[in-house]
């Protein structure tokens, strides 16, 4: 699949109010169409950011039940663009603890895939703050590929950015654009988010999309921003800075395969024996 696409990163700061968070991203979506673009991703905790346990409780609902992924499909469909929801909490029927899910609508507004984050952020930063997200969510099992009709997109959420093994599982399963929504610490993303970003491109020889929340929330979490969109040779093409708003770039899939030709490691991977210990 080739030809290219205009996408665009929706960079958001989602509080607990689930109408204001869709609200915003409407808002935003509509900015991104009037710029042109026909794929539209939104960050992690879109339909809401809120980690205070009481909160939490009345906002999650079942997939079906998400009012986020219900306003994202009907304004797929409306645009007829498509738009990956970077994540909302999602109630699951099997588990006392949610799914941090992130749904992807196509252009007619049908649900072409659902991937839940595999890699919880259960870490305590130097300047104090704590992260426990695996006591409120539970991670998935299985790394998620899906086609639109311009390329193949390879699904990860976050903190899944630093796990190199799962880009490289996506890139061999055919991805040519990987989507990374985001709501990266300030600390760990002024130290680690371009570099870390740029380095799953140059490895995969990818397309890179990652949306992300910015600012002060209402539960006083600070986030990073910098929503960015990074060539498969490694160049930065758009970054959204620290304001809520609207970044675009257009995708010319044909340069995945001459990142790739160039310098073909992707073709050279090797099964290897651990070090003795
Ligand atoms: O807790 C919430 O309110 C919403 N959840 C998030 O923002 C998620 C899980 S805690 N954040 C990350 O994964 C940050 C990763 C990161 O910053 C890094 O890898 O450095």
């Amino acid at each position: 699949m080739s030809g290219t696409v205009r996408a665009a990163c929706l960079q958001m700061t989602s509080g607990d109010d689930l109408d204001a968070n869709i609200a915003e991203a409407a808002d935003l979506a509509r900015r991104a169409v009037d710029q042109g673009a026909t794929f539209l991703t939104l960050p992690e905790n879109a339909g809401f950011l809120e980690s205070r346990p009481e909160r939490l409780a009345g906002l999650l609902k079942p997939e079906d039940g998400t009012p986020m992924f219900a306003a994202m499909s009907a304004l797929a469909r409306q645009h007829g663009v498509a738009v990956l929801v970077g994540s909302t909490g999602v109630k699951l029927a099997d588990d006392a603890r949610a799914a941090n899910r992130s749904v992807l609508f196509g252009p007619d507004g049908v649900r072409l895939a659902t991937y839940d984050k595999i890699h919880m952020f259960d870490v305590d930063l130097p300047d104090g703050e704590s992260y426990r997200e695996s006591a409120r969510y539970r991670p998935g099992d299985r790394a998620v590929v899906a086609d639109l009709g311009w390329g193949r997109l390879g699904l990860s959420i976050c903190y899944d950015l630093r796990f190199a093994y799962l880009y490289r599982m996506l890139a061999h399963a055919g991805a040519q654009v990987l989507t990374v929504p985001s709501a990266f610490t300030v600390p760990t993303g002024e130290a680690h988010w371009h570099v870390l970003l740029r380095a799953r491109a140059i490895e995969t020889g990818c397309f890179v999309i990652a949306p992300a929340q910015t600012g002060t929330h209402p539960n006083g979490r600070r986030t990073y921003g910098h929503s960015l969109i990074v060539a498969p040779w490694g160049e930065v093409l758009a970054d959204a800075g620290t304001e809520p708003g609207v970044i675009v770039a257009d995708l010319d899939l044909a340069r995945v395969a001459e990142a790739r030709a160039r310098v073909p490691a992707l073709t050279h991977d090797r099964k290897i024996a651990a070090p003795k210990a």
